[in-house]
């Protein structure tokens, strides 16, 4: 069975696992032959915080023994025992482990195995499960690289005097999105408090000038950024930001940063940074996955001789054996807010019968980033319904984030999710890498998402750091053959106990039964919401489903119905012959052309009741006051610019066939909203929704 692998490329050291997951007699004996620190053997054989959080576990500990001849600093695995040989600062150390610090005692199986050899200045891919510590893998010892640094004044580090502006900068981390950005500025914070290295961020949506002067008063040592405000201020001389000493590049997501979406600003980045051949570079890679595809980046960017550290058994699915999946067929696309309302309400229903369940706070994912908006309205309104303030759900946090909203809005948003004690977080797939907010119970993913790494990520926001979680993907039955293709081997399960999933919606409930209370909550919920948004959503979902499905016609069928049934609306948005052609789309397929004159001339869009009375239930009773709109208010409205340096997106050049347009630089995007690409000077580029609703609607 293969537990791990250290591969050094020329020299390969297979770990193999030869003993069950205890100390055995001849780990022991090895152990007391390698001169182990005698703390390893009975680390191996505990397990302190919780029992599938991955250590170096007893039979790792005995391959790594057996094969690789490692240094003693090789396998630890308590953070105390770092102190050995001064491998890490005793304020480093500290911080981790104090309890009112950090926290943390044993170290995950990737901070095991990497440690050393980034100490060491070896070039490392390492690859690990979503949650298992990656952060911190690369965090440590980068940060001792810097203190081991002669050129970094120790004796004055800390006072005002060894601040010497940007031309400290030692070590540059790139993530592809600004919340993890700053994450993990936070995280490295905390583990340098009191060392005197300085930590900053470079990120877009925020103020540039602002950043500069704190690097220019502060100093810096080491720089968190996402790939376009650190490509804008490395590559612009007015900054003064030039790293002349910098020799640490660290990717984290490295296989989303070298895909071809971000891998252009990466390259231009690294050939701002001094010549290696004059300041030598270590590059560390981190990353849940890394596809074969970006293997060849990897070996072009890292040197011949790197590590590739992987944790993951080349027969195992990358996600947590302990989380459950589920797979929900739908009947309409209409039926999946539905259905996440009923999962919602059957858990907090089960807390209150008194079932040990942690409070309900999930993610739920959608494909493009105007369906975030619309569901999380449709949620916001129904839960001011007097029913909902008095049922198990009353507390929920209900909370957007995507790309297009303004920065302020996101870090709101992302902020008081993780403050969220229960909750949902509507997100695009700008939250769908790294980032860890604590005890999410559960992640929906509504569409199938646009690729393998996409499921795998987004389902790593819960049962992280050992927890308990479970993942649930709602699609059509339309979309089996995609999902089969696009997403391979995955253990998930057929559920069918949620009602509401196979209901048809554009029959007429009676509160009397649940499905129907839940079907009509919703309804009404979609009633108040916004009609430009639920065009926008319209438009989103042609660039996102259509692809999914195995007929165009069919998924507009059920975009269509989704449009009328769900969102109750009464006309189809009308497309221009322009936007038509971009989409590959024509009226034969069931969309409705124009010019968007329709729209326009009904004063924007059908608002919803007039399909005629449903009974059971009023429609959107209160709407005369509310003129029918609902406008955001602070749950955050939809930015049309604020914000548009970065990419809500990008195309994978036709790996799923449909519309992809030639890349990530073409006018037409999916629809997705995978990371951020920071400001840029230059006129952006329009993603799908902008352009699809510029052509088309003017509002
Ligand atoms: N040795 C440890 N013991 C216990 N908890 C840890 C340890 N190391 C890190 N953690 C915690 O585990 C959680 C997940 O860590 P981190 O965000 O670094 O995971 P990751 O592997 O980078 O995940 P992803 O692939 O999603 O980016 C964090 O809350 C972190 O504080």
């Amino acid at each position: 069975m293969m537990l791990g692998t250290v591969r050094r490329f020329g020299v390969s050291h297979a770990l193999r696992a030869t003993a069950p997951r205890s100390i055995s007699a001849r780990l022991a004996t090895q152990l007391a032959k390698c001169q182990i620190p005698s703390a390893l053997s009975s680390l191996a054989a505990t397990r302190s915080l919780h029992s599938s959080f991955p250590r170096l576990s007893a039979a790792t500990a005995e391959a790594i023994v057996e094969e690789t001849e490692p240094s003693k600093s090789a396998i630890l695995t308590e953070f105390s025992d770092l102190a050995t040989d001064n491998l890490i600062h005793n304020k480093i150390i500290k911080n981790i482990i104090q309890p009112d610090r950090m926290n943390l005692k044993t170290m995950t199986e990737v901070q095991s195995l990497t440690l050393n050899e980034i100490v060491k200045g070896d070039d490392i891919l390492a690859q690990a499960k979503t949650g298992t510590g990656k952060t911190l893998a690369f965090l440590v010892p980068t940060l001792q690289n810097i203190l081991n640094d002669p050129s970094v004044d120790v004796s004055k580090v800390g006072r005002r005097s060894a601040r010497t502006g940007p031309s400290e900068i030692r070590a540059l981390i790139i993530s592809p999105t600004r919340e993890l950005a700053e994450q993990i500025a936070v995280e490295a914070r905390k583990v340098a408090f009191g060392t005197g290295l300085v930590v900053q961020t470079a990120v877009g949506g925020t103020q540039k000038r602002a950043g500069l002067i704190k690097i220019q008063q502060e100093g810096c040592h080491l720089l968190i950024g996402t790939p376009g405000r650190l490509k804008d201020i490395l590559s612009d001389p007015w900054t003064g930001v030039s790293a002349p000493k910098l020799n640490t590049l660290i990717l984290d997501e490295a296989d989303r940063l070298l895909d071809q979406g971000f891998a252009p600003d990466v390259e231009e980045i690294q050939s701002l940074l001094p010549d290696p051949t004059k300041v030598d570079r270590q590059t560390l890679m981190f990353s849940a996955t890394v596809p074969r595809e970006v293997m060849q980046m990897v070996r072009q960017t890292l040197k011949p001789d790197f590590k590739h550290v992987n944790t993951v058994r080349e027969d195992e699915v990358p996600t947590h054996h302990r989380v459950p999946q589920k797979l929900v067929y739908t009947r309409g696309l209409e039926n999946s807010l539905p259905a996440l309302l009923e999962l919602a309400q059957n858990w907090q229903s089960r807390r209150d019968n008194g079932e040990e369940l942690r409070p309900f706070k999930a993610i739920a994912y959608f494909n493009s980033t105007a369906e975030t908006k619309v569901a999380s309205d449709a949620f916001n309104n129904l839960a001011r319904n007097s029913e909902f303030r008095q049922s198990s759900m009353r507390n929920m946090r209900l909370l957007e984030i995507n790309s297009r909203l303004t920065q302020a809005l996101r870090t709101r948003s992302a902020d008081n999710f993780r403050k969220a004690r229960e909750g949902i977080l509507f997100s695009s797939d700008v939250t769908a890498r790294g980032m860890d907010f604590p005890d999410v119970t559960h992640i929906v993913q509504i569409g199938v998402p646009r690729d393998r790494e996409t499921y795998i990520h987004r389902l790593g926001r819960t049962a992280r750091a050992g927890k308990e979680g479970e993942g649930w993907l709602f699609m059509h039955r339309a979309e089996q053959d995609v999902y089969r293709k696009r997403l391979g081997r995955l253990p998930l399960q057929l559920d069918t106990t949620l009602e509401s999933a196979d209901a048809d919606i554009s029959q007429t409930f009676s509160n009397d039964t649940s499905v129907g209370k839940i079907v009509n909550q919703v309804t009404e919920g979609l009633a108040q919401c916004d009609g430009a948004t639920k065009v926008k959503s319209y438009m989103g979902q042609l660039g996102t489903t259509t692809g999914n499905f195995n007929s165009k016609r069919e998924a507009i069928q059920a975009i269509n119905q989704l449009f009328t049934v769900g969102y109750n609306m009464q006309s189809l948005p009308e497309l221009s012959p322009r936007l038509m052609q971009q989409m590959g789309l024509n009226r034969i397929d069931g969309v409705s052309a124009g010019d968007g004159s329709r729209q326009r001339r009904e004063g924007g869009f059908s608002r919803g009741g007039d399909r005629g009375s449903r009974g059971g239930f009023s429609r959107g009773g209160d709407r005369g006051e509310r003129g029918g709109f609902s406008r955001g208010g602070d749950r955050g409205g939809f930015s049309r610019g604020g914000d548009r340096g970065e990419r809500s997106g990008f195309s994978r050049g036709g790996d799923r066939g449909g519309f992809s347009r030639g890349g990530d630089r073409g006018s037409f995007t999916r629809g997705g909203d995978r990371g951020d690409r920071g400001d840029r000077p230059s006129r952006p580029r329009r993603s799908f929704d902008e352009s699809s609703v510029d052509d088309s609607f003017r509002f």
